[in-house]
């Protein structure tokens, strides 16, 4: 038997290892990558019964199709060939997913049942598509298309419209610019007037992806050929044409097999002389061979979208196989690793803390978040606080005559102020230990920043760092909140009243009596006593102290003291008064020792629980209320800007800075230990298969790009060492680029293959030649 019929001309069959090959590298690639090989679609169009399903069938090299003298093809077959590595083979239907048919027949079978259950069985057509898929470890992933035939006459149950309708159907697919149209035309009809010919010259005017198919040339009138039309000297088409001769019906209903077929088609055309010098466009192996030009040309030409895609792919990946790194092995190469673990961590906390990282410009991070707490949190909260408006004047009231005690005082002393500035001063405390807990939770976010990805594959080793750098930071707030203690605790300790921006002076009478409405200010009673009189005594210039002389009505006459001798002298002058005039409170006092008395009518009246000062003193003067409140206010000032500059300073000192100076040293005492080191870099099982992963992807994005390189000078190799000769001594075997193996071309004799163009040459004897021949 032939060389020729052992071995059937399937379609692509000569690229088959080289684009799988492709294929099988980008597959394993991403989805993109994939797209980029994406073949092309094969669509056979035609008259009706000129023989597509025919030539659809030998390309294949198997024997599944309806063929017949009558309508067969009414509803367009999608046939998508896939590989797969499994040695068997199989079809399987859309409309019957999971069913596998590994019998040929019965695939044609259901192919003509799905086709009367949409089409009915009286030559109606419909557009409904049949999808099957043939699964075979010898294929191209290619998609044929069978379309129903042109037809002009209705018959059956065909609508008058029948023609038009299956030429727009036809147009469908083949108007895609990925679509090679197979124009297929009986050389038993007039080929001048082909439909195929006319059809495809719509979809594909250039003519770039259009071959013609001339059938039938076994039957054509005897004394007649198609050898003119053939070399295109009727109609003139790019691609050319290829003369083939397929079964007859009576080979079909004979079950004469495809290899024979092609064997009697290579006798057709050996013995016939006007077909002698043509045999570039006679057979099925031309036209096969025709056809793996195209997919070569059109992978060709997919080449450098693929190869930047592949390009791109590779850098991102070896930038990631980079950051996974290597595994170290030894003792000494793992504490190196650890030590340089580390120092980045700190050297990356105090960047982010500086602000010498990455500067974002989406959201303020890192030092500059700390600034902001300082500035825009504390500081302008503190700002905004009124110191006296949580203090009333009747806690004034009842501040000053709580620190009268039971006499009565003439001067207002200091002790309401102290108290109430003392009381302000306190409500400084929370909002600064707060601030150190604000910037306190910064210093935590900022440590959760550090080295994330790199830690990412040390689980241990940054659960472990994790609670070493929070126990050292809160080791850090304790002091600075101590700190921040002490200096409020300062603060209320000593009421600095000789503080250069105290308020003092004579001024701040002129203040308060200014801020007073003359209607509130106490109007003396008696008439003896001079008006409301308060003095500020100065013991130097702007240091002062307050000294204030009580108002006529309680009997008090201003005095002023020295500044040593202050309230004390003030208190002197006080009771010095009382003692001489006895009369300024008596007329409140009852005369319990007088005997007359004794037998009074007038009872008194209990004294409330609760006293308020007002009901004891409804004469104070609303001076003296205003002078607290501007000396508390001006005082509290003061205390404000000193807790404003040294809370920040103390958070930074003991937790900012102090974390930054000693976070490296406390990491290495916590965590470099020998015997840990193995435990620390324990990796997680994910990084380790991740790993894992972006090597093999690296290696196999590597080969695809080393295939890349060479594919042109294969794919010139294939298309070169691809002709009807070698079919007649065997057909040239292609292995290679499976799993990036180098290129190899062997070519048979006899039962051997022997290499003819190879690279590191692997002889392959199992490599295979397209569907097995049935
Ligand atoms: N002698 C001979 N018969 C052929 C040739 N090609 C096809 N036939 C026969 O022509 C008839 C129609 O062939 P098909 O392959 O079914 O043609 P088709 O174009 O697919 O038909 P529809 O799908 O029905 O339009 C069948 O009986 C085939 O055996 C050929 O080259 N020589």
């Amino acid at each position: 038997m032939a060389a020729a019929a052992e071995a059937p001309a399937t379609v692509g069959q000569a690229v088959i290892p080289l684009v799988n090959g492709l294929q099988d590298i980008v597959a394993r690639l991403d989805g993109n990558a994939a797209a980029c090989l994406e073949l092309p679609q094969v669509a056979a169009i035609g008259g009706q019964s000129s023989g597509k399903s025919s030539v659809l069938e030998a390309l294949v090299g198997r024997d599944f199709l309806p063929r017949g003298p009558d309508i067969c093809t009414r509803r367009p077959l999608v046939l998508q060939l896939v590989r797969h590595s499994a040695t068997e083979e199989w079809g399987e239907f859309l409309h019957a997913p999971g069913r596998r048919f590994h019998d040929f027949e019965q695939i044609k079978r259901e192919i003509q049942l799905e086709t009367d259950k949409e089409a009915g069985g009286n030559k109606g057509v419909s557009e409904k598509q049949i999808r099957l898929k043939i699964f075979s470890p010898t294929v191209l992933d290619i998609t044929l298309v069978d379309l129903p035939g042109i037809t002009r006459v209705p018959v059956g149950d065909q609508p008058s419209d029948i023609e038009s309708r299956i030429r727009a159907m036809i147009m469908q697919y083949i108007k895609h610019p990925s679509c090679i149209i197979l124009a297929v035309s009986p050389a038993n009809a007039d080929l001048a007037h082909s439909d195929a010919l006319q059809l495809a010259k719509l979809a594909d005017p250039d003519g770039s992806r259009t071959i013609g198919v001339i059938t039938k040339l076994d039957i054509m009138d005897r004394g007649t050929d198609a050898r003119n039309f053939l070399l295109g000297n009727v109609i003139p088409l790019k691609l050319g044409y290829v003369g083939v001769v397929n079964r007859s019906q009576e080979d079909i209903n004979f079950n004469r097999s495809i290899k024979d077929a092609l064997a009697f088609e290579e006798k057709f055309f050996s013995t016939l002389p006007a077909y002698h010098g043509a045999t570039h466009c006679c057979g099925v192996p031309q036209l096969a061979k025709k056809l793996n030009t195209i997919l070569l040309k059109h992978i060709t030409d997919m080449l450098p979208g693929l190869k930047s895609c592949i390009n791109a792919r590779l850098v991102a990946v070896a930038k990631e196989h980079a950051a996974y790194g290597d595994t170290a092995e030894s003792t000494a190469g793992q504490g190196v690793k650890l030590l340089n673990i580390l120092g980045k961590y700190c050297e990356a906390f105090s960047s982010m803390v500086e602000g010498k990282n990455k500067v974002s410009t989406d959201e303020l991070s890192g030092g500059a978040r700390i600034q902001y707490i300082f500035q825009s949190i504390f500081v302008k909260s503190l700002e905004e606080v009124d110191p006296c408006k949580s203090i009333t004047d009747e806690d004034i009231r009842t501040a000053i005559q709580n620190s009268d005690g039971p006499k009565g005082v003439m001067f207002l002393p200091e002790l309401p102020f102290e108290i109430l500035v003392r009381r302000q001063i306190s409500h400084l405390l929370d909002p600064s230990l707060q601030c150190a807990k604000f910037i306190y939770d910064e210093l935590v976010k900022i440590s959760h920043g550090c080295l994330t990805s790199e830690l990412q594959k040390y689980p241990v080793l940054k659960k472990r760092m994790g609670e070493a750098v929070s126990n050292f930071l809160r080791d850090g707030l304790r002091p600075a909140e101590t700190m921040i203690t002490h200096i409020i605790e300062m603060e209320m300790d000593y009421i600095n009243t000789s503080h250069q921006s105290f308020v003092g002076g004579s001024k701040i009478v002129e203040v308060a009596k200014q801020e007073v409405p003359s209607t509130s200010l106490a109007t003396p009673k008696d008439g003896t006593a001079t008006s409301s009189e308060i003095q500020l005594t100065s013991e130097s210039g702007r240091k002062s102290r307050a000294v204030f002389a009580r108002d006529a009505n309680r009997g008090a006459t201003s005095k002023q003291t020295d500044a040593d001798t202050g309230t004390s002298a003030a208190r002197k002058n006080q009771r010095g008064h009382s003692l001489v005039s006895g009369s300024s409170s008596s007329k409140s006092v009852p005369q319990v020792h007088n005997p007359d008395n004794l037998f009074s009518i007038i009872q008194l009246r209990e004294p409330p629980i609760t006293l308020k000062p007002s009901e004891n003193q409804p004469e104070q003067d609303a001076t003296e209320v205003s002078i607290v409140k501007l000396l508390v206010k001006s005082y509290y000032d003061i205390v404000r800007k000193s807790i404003e500059d040294a809370v920040p300073k103390a958070i930074m000192h003991f937790l900012v800075n102090h974390t930054k100076r000693e976070l490296h040293n406390v990491l290495i005492r916590k965590l470099y230990r020998e015997n840990l080191l193995d435990e620390m870099l324990r990796e997680t099982d994910e990084v380790i298969i991740r790993r894992q992963h972006i090597q093999e992807t690296l290696h196999v994005l590597e080969q695809a790009h080393r295939a890349l390189e060479e594919f042109p000078l294969e794919a010139e190799k294939v298309e070169k060492g691809y002709s009807l000769a070698e079919y007649a001594t065997g057909l040239p075997k292609i292995h290679g680029l499976n799993n990036g193996d180098p290129i190899n071309i062997y070519a048979s004799h006899g039962d051997q293959y022997s290499s003819v163009a190879s690279y590191n040459s692997i002889p392959h004897p199992d490599a295979n030649d397209g569907f097995p021949s049935s």
